[in-house]
């Protein structure tokens, strides 16, 4: 897929492959996410043990808000397949633009879900994948780092959504302009629905989580990362989240 060329990211096939490449990624993140407990402490937001002056939020957001501001002016953001957590306070970038063609609709880059995303990953998924239920203050700084890599990984593979829903809008305009005309969601939702595929990809997380996530060195063979787990976090909230992401983006396609 080369965002250069608009004709091969139309390809639904290369779309998923693109997907598929995503999951080690976020694997091996969260793999280095449950080196380290939850640290519920980077999360609150004005937190007195960890001040910051005048910004009003958490430390994981005051760490992805400066990291967003540097990566925006070395132009991670002119990408169409990222998205920002803080749109607002990026800047432009000192590299000159590279021009990508138009591929998604204009309306694309107010379909952001990065708020929902962090929520979810705070309450859902990081007790899932960190060491065990406490505060490590040593860690503070790498747990946000850390943190931040899955968000943007996360980020990157749910917001993917709206490539599939081009895709899938192009492969059948009349009746996604229809369903879109009538604000049919639940017919959106159901027909960019594709259970085999989905299904696919959690046999297939299993597996990788059962190579990956197990450290061969370790005689008790301890797991990094359970399979079981691995699944529910796709199961329940990164697919879930594409296909909201795909409906959203298809009922903005004709604005
Ligand atoms: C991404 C697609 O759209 C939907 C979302 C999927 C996902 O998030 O993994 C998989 C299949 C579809 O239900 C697709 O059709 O490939």
């Amino acid at each position: 897929m080369d965002f250069t060329k608009p004709e091969t990211v139309f390809k639904l096939e290369n779309i998923r492959n693109e997907l598929v490449k995503m999951e080690d990624s976020i694997i091996f993140q969260f793999i280095e996410r449950s080196h380290f407990p939850t640290n519920g402490n980077v999360y609150i937001e004005n937190n007195a043990k960890l001040p910051l002056g005048d910004f009003d939020g958490s430390f994981l957001d005051w760490a992805l808000m400066h990291l967003e501001v540097t990566e925006s002016q070395l132009r991670r953001f002119e990408s169409p397949d990222e998205t920002p957590f803080f749109p607002d306070r990026i800047l432009d970038s000192i590299l000159p633009s590279i021009n990508f063609p138009q591929i998604l609709a204009p309306s694309a880059e107010n379909v952001n879900y990065n708020n929902k995303i962090k929520g979810v990953y705070i309450k859902e998924i990081v007790p899932l994948i960190s060491k065990y239920d406490g505060d490590d203050a040593n860690n503070y700084g790498s747990v946000a780092m850390t943190d931040i890599q899955c968000l943007q990984s996360l980020s990157r593979r749910i917001h993917f959504g709206k490539f599939v829903a081009e895709a899938k809008f192009r492969s059948d305009e009349e009746l996604y302009t229809k369903l879109i005309k009538e604000k049919d969601i639940d017919s959106i939702m159901e027909h960019i629905t594709n259970s085999a595929v989905e299904e696919k990809i959690l046999q297939r997380l299993t597996t990788k989580a059962e190579v990956y996530g197990v450290d061969p060195t370790n005689k008790e063979s301890q797991r990094k990362i359970t399979p079981e787990y691995l699944v529910k976090i796709y199961k329940e909230f990164v697919i879930p989240l594409t296909k909201e992401v795909e409906v959203e983006y298809l009922l903005r396609r004709l604005d």
